[in-house]
């Protein structure tokens, strides 16, 4: 199975990993079943940009030490962000296969006969690949996941602010679910089992 060839000439933000493409728009995987295809993505949608203005987020490494995601990466406002505001869509490989083994993967879509549509940032996306959970960070998350369509008909996964604004210097977090940590403690929990 295959996928469209990510562009490489897009200028990557300062922190982007050299083994990850950037990406602006998303790129569909063959396993996306055409019929489901031409409900997210309609014939005539253009793949407009997903990027965020280039100054309303930035990817940082976090140091601080109580952060529980210490010495990876995150994503911060680079200026002030009004309530309910679209910041930027996750962009990344729309498929419809399973990708159990990745950090990367958002739901984006069910058809009613059971087909899942995902969107996995794994190796190909943009700077939302770097919104951490807001567990053991802040009390709350100040962003949500939410999707959106483009003006073309094109169904995006998106990272929205919540309703308060989110402050210059602030990190971006949202939610993943409690479903999504649950299988982390479980894979955990089978691997310390091996
Ligand atoms: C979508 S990535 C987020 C970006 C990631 N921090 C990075 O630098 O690539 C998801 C991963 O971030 C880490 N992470 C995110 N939120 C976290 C949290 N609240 N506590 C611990 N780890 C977290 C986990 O390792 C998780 O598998």
């Amino acid at each position: 199975m295959s996928s469209q060839r990510p562009s490489p000439s897009l200028a990557k933000p300062p922190h982007w990993p050299p083994n990850v493409y950037y990406i602006s728009t998303p790129c569909y995987h063959s396993s996306v079943p055409p019929e489901v295809l031409a409900q997210i993505r309609p014939m005539f949608a253009t793949s407009g940009s997903g990027r965020a203005p280039r100054s309303a987020v930035i990817i940082q490494r976090i140091s601080d030490p109580a952060h529980p995601a210490k010495g990876q990466h995150g994503l911060f406002a680079a200026k002030k962000i009004p309530p309910r505001t679209h910041i930027l869509d996750y962009t990344g490989e729309v498929h419809g296969d399973d990708r159990p083994g990745s950090d990367y993967d958002l739901s984006l879509f069910r058809s009613p006969d059971g087909n899942n549509v995902g969107v996995d940032a794994s190796h190909m996306g943009n700077e939302a690949r770097f919104v951490n959970d807001y567990r053991g960070v802040k009390p709350r998350p100040n962003a949500l996941f939410q999707e959106r369509k483009t003006e073309s008909g094109e169904l995006r996964m998106s990272v929205w602010s919540g309703s308060e604004c989110i402050r210059k210097g602030d990190e971006i977090l949202v939610s993943y679910g409690k479903s999504w940590w649950q299988a982390r403690s479980m894979e955990l929990a089978e691997e310390s089992m091996i």
